[in-house]
């Protein structure tokens, strides 16, 4: 009975990341979906900005607090083990379905790119940046990730899924975070910035800097000792052109695990 549910569990939770990740291209592009980043119900500034930073803050705790070390500890004492991952997956989409179902728009224009090329060169670059989402995905362990491995190892009967390998290689030779850095690009390329993009584009780029930072970073520290370290020293950690720190594992900065 559980090796079904895990089985059936792990894929409807990741079938519905495969619609919300599609969405979410539709969402920012403003392209092909009926509620996105510039459509919605109209409502006064003051209140749509609220409601906007509520949504947005509503998906950085539910993200960042579910990823964390301590948070997974306590959660698997609920939740069998091989289905934590794909339960943050599903609370994940959910509160992205929120985000999309309940974005207000802010429709003042803040740059709008005029002539046909430069519309199609920015779309393109947005493009570039979903796809170096996925790609990235790839190189870390996509299944992995998305807590498909997990559930399916469960439903097969198999022990615990050993931990993912730290992966260098590829475009996690370039910068330490290209998942994030697509976001980054995917976010910001756009022919027309309104303020409701640009609120989206602003704080999820100030999310992502702190929760890389202080949070995921820390965390692999804690986790991956003075091969993460020596990682940090090496490679940049978001832009290619960036020079990483200077110095030696030695020198570099103790980062204490955290404790949540
Ligand atoms: C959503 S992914 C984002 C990864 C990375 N921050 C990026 O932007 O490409 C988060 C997961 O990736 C894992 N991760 C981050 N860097 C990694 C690496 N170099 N090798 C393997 N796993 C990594 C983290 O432990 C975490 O479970």
């Amino acid at each position: 009975m559980f090796r079904s549910f895990a089985f059936f569990y792990g894929t409807a939770n990741y079938a519905m990341f495969l619609l919300v990740f599609l969405y979410a291209i539709g969402f920012v592009s403003g392209v092909g979906v009926p509620w996105h980043v510039d459509n919605g119900v109209p409502t006064p500034w003051p209140a749509a900005l609220a409601i906007n930073l509520v949504l947005l803050s509503l998906f950085a705790v539910q993200h960042s607090g579910m990823a964390r070390p301590a948070f997974k500890r306590w959660f698997t004492r609920i939740v069998p083990a091989p289905l934590e991952r794909s339960t943050f997956v599903l609370a994940t989409n959910l509160v992205l379905v929120l985000l999309y179902w309940q974005w207000r728009p802010l429709p003042m224009v803040v740059w709008n790119a005029e002539a046909e090329a430069a519309r199609w060169l920015l779309h393109g670059l947005a493009a570039v940046g979903w796809l170096l989402v996925l790609a990235s995905t790839f190189l870390i362990d996509h299944f992995d990730l998305f807590g498909v491995r997990q559930s399916w190892r469960a439903a097969l009967g198999r022990g615990p899924t050993p931990s993912a390998p730290f992966v260098t290689r590829a475009l996690y030779r370039i910068v330490r975070h290209p998942i994030m850095l697509g976001f980054l690009i995917a976010f910001w390329a756009t022919p027309t910035m309104t303020v409701g993009h640009l609120l989206f584009a602003g704080v999820t780029t100030g999310y992502i800097l702190v929760a890389v930072k202080y949070l995921e970073e820390r965390d692999l520290v804690a986790q991956f000792g003075d091969t993460y370290r020596e990682y940090q020293l090496r490679v940049p950690m978001l832009l290619p052109w960036r020079r990483p720190v200077e110095g030696s594992v030695a020198d570099a900065p103790r980062m204490p695990a955290r404790s949540l």
